[in-house]
């Protein structure tokens, strides 16, 4: 039977990069996307604003919603100091099985720990499942119907603090226009949006980071 899109990425990167080195399954996937399949990694340009906001806050509780492949799992949590810990929750239960291989490759599990199932289920289940109590940074890749309901959660839930960073990811393609508006013009956070391309493409997007001000 046909293989998919994510299983022939995954494929690439066991061909194209070293085991253990993170640097090589981003540069591999990358390469894959660019040249063999578009697939909807937050890819290498809007990649590096994710590694500048990682590298300046330098976060030890980080929540990613949505993990697809696991290519910006893997670009966090390369960044991340030790004893830091990254939780992806993704839906998709084969995208999972991909992203667990991928997140292997890089030598990174240690870090990680991919959760399956859905956001609006797993946010509240935060502290008495993970003993986590807030998290300093969240990046939100998932549906983007979902980007609303489950920032209004995490406040709810009480997994943010003051200064605690979302960054959200395709704000422009395909668009988060309730998120957007919300996190613009709440009293609750000072919002910035960088300007950047759909992955692997010309098309406009972009990504906007949003500190959480209590
Ligand atoms: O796909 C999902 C939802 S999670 C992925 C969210 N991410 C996106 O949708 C996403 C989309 C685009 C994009 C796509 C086509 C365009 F023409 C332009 C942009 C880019 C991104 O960077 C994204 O992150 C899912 C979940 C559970 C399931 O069972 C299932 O079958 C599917
Ligand atoms: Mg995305």
């Amino acid at each position: 039977t046909k293989s998919t899109r994510p299983q022939r990425l995954l494929k690439a990167v066991q061909k194209h990069a070293t085991r253990g080195d993170p640097q090589s399954v981003i540069s591999a996937i990358d390469h894959f996307c660019r040249h063999s399949e578009w697939a909807m990694n937050v890819g290498d340009e809007k990649g590096c604003i994710l590694d500048s906001v990682v590298s300046e806050l330098n976060p030890e509780k980080v929540l990613e919603l949505g993990t697809y492949c696991g290519y910006s799992t893997v670009r966090i949590a390369r960044l991340l100091p030790p004893g830091a810990r990254l939780i992806t929750l993704e839906f998709n239960a084969d995208y999972a099985a991909i992203a667990r291989q991928v997140i292997a490759w890089a030598g990174l599990e240690d870090k990680v720990q991919l959760v399956e199932g859905a956001s609006g289920d797993w946010i509240p289940r935060m502290k008495e499942h993970f003993g986590i109590e807030t998290f300093d940074f969240v990046f939100l890749d998932h549906w983007k119907d979902r980007y609303l309901p489950d920032t209004k959660l995490m406040e709810d839930c009480g997994l943010l603090r003051k200064g605690t960073v979302l960054l959200a990811d395709n704000v422009i393609c395909p668009g988060v226009p309730d998120y957007l508006e919300y996190v613009r013009n709440s009293l609750s956070y000072k919002s910035c949006y960088f300007k950047s391309h759909l992955e692997y493409t010309k098309a406009e997007d972009g990504l906007e980071k949003s500190v959480f001000l209590g």
